[in-house]
Parts: C-alpha cells; structure tokens; sequence
C-alpha cells in the first residue's frame, strides 16, 4: 500500500476527535484521520488535505505537530504493508462533519474506545497522549487483526522525510 498518513485534532479541553470509519480499510473502527499519500504530495499535505476530506476542518501544514512514524505490516498480505507519518494538530479551522467516509465525535482521553480501534493502538496512542514521539514496527497476524509483535521506541524528535511523494 501506499504510505499514509494519520492525523488527531486535540481540542482545548484536550480531547481527542476520532472518526468512525464508514467504509474501506479499517471499516467500522475508530481511528484518526488520513489516507494514501498522492504523487506530488508531501506528507504533511496529505494529512492537511485527508483531514478536510474526512471533517471538513481546515488547517494549515506548519501546525502539523509529527508525533510518529509507524510501518504497519501484515503477514499474510504484504500488499497492506505500509508506513504511516501520524500528527497532532491542535490548531485548526471549522467544526468537524459527517462526511461519506468518518462519522466524528470528541472523546476525553479517558474515554477513547480502544476496543473499537485497531489492536496496535492501545498500546501507542497512550504514548503519544503522554507527550512521546515514537518510531516503530506493528505486525499483524494473517487475520489483520491481531497484534503478531509490536516495537515501539521513543524518540527525541520526528525525522520527517519533506520531499514530495513520487
Ligand atoms: C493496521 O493498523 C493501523 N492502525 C491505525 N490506527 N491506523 C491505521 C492502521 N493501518 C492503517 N491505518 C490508517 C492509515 C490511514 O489513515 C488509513 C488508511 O487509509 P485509507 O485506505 O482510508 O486511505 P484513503 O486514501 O482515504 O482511501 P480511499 O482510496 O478508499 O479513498 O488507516
């Protein structure tokens, strides 16, 4: 697949906008916001244009705060296998939508609906909400689904690759 992006509005209150995936990879799970790179993309437009795609929210690259790299892979579909740049953002414009992809909704950090999420997130987006940046590895079982092995390790500072996706 095609690297990714993934991208969690954070509100004032400090809650986290999360989206209910209506069709396609990941249907019917929670997650973040984000999609396939396009040729003659960077990663944070990307993130800038999936975001208003999925929510309507507008936002500008430079507030884009890269929390994590992580290479999802699968072992029985090594065509899903890909890497995903995720950020926060915490400015932003517009008041999230339903759109024919996400249904959105705010959610306290207490409140995130790991069990309704891919496997791998409950053990990294804690980290992320801790103020951590990480890079790591997330394999699946052939299922898709279950957690074969995970290798997360907190770095100091996210090296974004800032050419454009050919
Ligand atoms: C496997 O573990 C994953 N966990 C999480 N939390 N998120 C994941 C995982 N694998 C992929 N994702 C994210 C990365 C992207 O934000 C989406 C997948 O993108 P999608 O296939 O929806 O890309 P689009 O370009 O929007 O798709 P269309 O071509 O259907 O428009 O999931």
């Amino acid at each position: 697949m095609r690297p990714t992006t993934l991208c969690f509005p954070v509100d004032t209150r400090g809650c986290l906008l999360l989206g209910k995936k209506k069709r396609g990879f990941g249907v019917s799970k929670w997650n973040g916001f984000g999609g396939k790179i396009e040729i003659g993309e960077t990663f944070r437009q990307c993130a800038i244009r999936e975001l208003d795609e999925e929510t309507g929210i507008v936002a500008l690259v430079d507030d884009l705060e890269a929390v994590g790299i992580l290479d999802f892979r699968f072992s029985a579909n090594p065509n899903l296998d890909h890497i995903s740049y995720i950020y926060f953002i915490r400015n932003y414009k517009g008041i999230p939508k339903e759109t024919e992809e996400m249904k959105p909704c705010w959610f306290p950090v207490q409140t995130i609906p790991y069990d309704e999420m891919w496997k791998g997130d409950r053990v990294w987006l804690p980290l992320l909400l801790n103020g951590h940046k990480i890079v790591g590895t997330i394999c699946f079982e052939p299922d898709n689904e279950t957690v074969q092995s995970i290798d997360i390790n907190k770095v100091p500072v996210i090296e974004e690759k800032k050419c454009k996706y050919v």
